[in-house]
């Protein structure tokens, strides 16, 4: 990495949070990581890391970070932010990974004037290969789309967005999208133990996940895109085409994920409204 960021606080550290840390980690650019939780037992696995350290309660950070990034759940959020109300300054810098809570929502718990931006990551920042949608207050600066930019793409692909409900929209793709393509794994093993495949369970899972892993570093090697290499499986009147007949055949997949990116857009829209 060519750059160092000096100071970085996360709050929270489950899932998302403790994800973008190891992703953050392995590219050893932050001089210094707070984690900001109240149990021990979720920084525990990075404690060893001499530049992570653990802050029980925000009263307890005796510096102003250049860089607060909240990874509670929506629902916590509301509780805590009166804690962070001391660090709202030129200085600081706010990111929310949370799903659903608008800018409008920070700046009614930490002032007008707070630095804010939204991001929508996603789990496999973990290893590097994220995506993480954003979105800038109009009061942030060149400077902090810049810092945001280090930060975020230090863990995978970054796409900036000027429209707020983007967040929504694209985070039920790319942020729950992992999800769907575990339940692609789990759906397909599950399907091949029905319809008479001879193995265990988990000897199907390690073939279907080899099979998609397969798949993913072939379309990314081979330079065309998703639909050619389909038709190059798919056979004239042979066996893919009658397996696509239904599964991409009407109310078929793109049906159902368009229904169940509404859902969870409709969910986001929901949670906004929660205190
Ligand atoms: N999971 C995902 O794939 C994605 C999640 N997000 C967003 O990230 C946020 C976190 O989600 P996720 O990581 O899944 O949730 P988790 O429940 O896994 O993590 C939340 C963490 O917050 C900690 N916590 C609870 N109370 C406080 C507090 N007062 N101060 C600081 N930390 C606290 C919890 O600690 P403890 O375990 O001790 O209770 C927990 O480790 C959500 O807002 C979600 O919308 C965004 C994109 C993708
Ligand atoms: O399920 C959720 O609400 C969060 C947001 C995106 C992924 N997980």
């Amino acid at each position: 990495m060519s750059f160092t960021l000096k100071s970085v606080a996360l709050v929270g550290c489950g899932n998302m949070g403790g994800a973008l840390l190891r992703g953050w980690l392995r590219k050893k650019f932050i001089e210094n990581i707070y984690i900001i939780t109240p149990r021990q037992e979720s920084v525990s696995p990075y404690l060893e890391t001499n530049n992570v350290r653990w802050i029980p309660h925000p009263s307890q950070l005796d510096e102003k970070p250049e860089c607060i990034i909240l990874a509670v759940k929506p629902q916590v959020l509301g509780q805590i932010l009166d804690d962070y109300q001391r660090f709202v300054s030129n200085e600081t810098l706010f990111i929310s990974v949370a799903a659903s809570k608008t800018k409008k929502f920070f700046k009614t718990h930490l002032g007008d004037h707070v630095k804010i931006a939204r991001c929508m990551p996603n789990t496999p920042a973990a290893v590097g290969l994220g995506v993480t949608l954003a979105v800038a207050d109009p009061l942030l600066s060149a400077q902090h789309r810049l810092y945001i930019k280090q930060l975020m793409s230090a863990v995978g692909l970054v796409q900036w967005f000027d429209d707020e409900a983007m967040i929504d929209v694209g985070g039920a793709v790319t942020g729950c999208g992992p999800a769907y393509v575990f339940q692609f794994i789990e759906s397909l093993s599950e399907a091949a133990l029905s319809c008479g495949l001879k193995l265990d369970l988990e000897n199907i899972q390690n073939l279907v996940q080899t099979m998609v892993m397969g798949s993913m570093t072939y379309l990314t090697h081979s330079g065309k895109p998703a639909a050619v290499l389909r038709r190059e499986v798919t056979s004239l009147h042979g066996m893919t085409e009658a397996a696509l007949n239904i599964i991409a055949g009407a109310e078929g997949l793109t049906e159902l994920l368009t229904k169940g990116i509404a859902a969870a857009v409709q969910r986001a829209q929901e949670m906004s409204n929660d205190k």
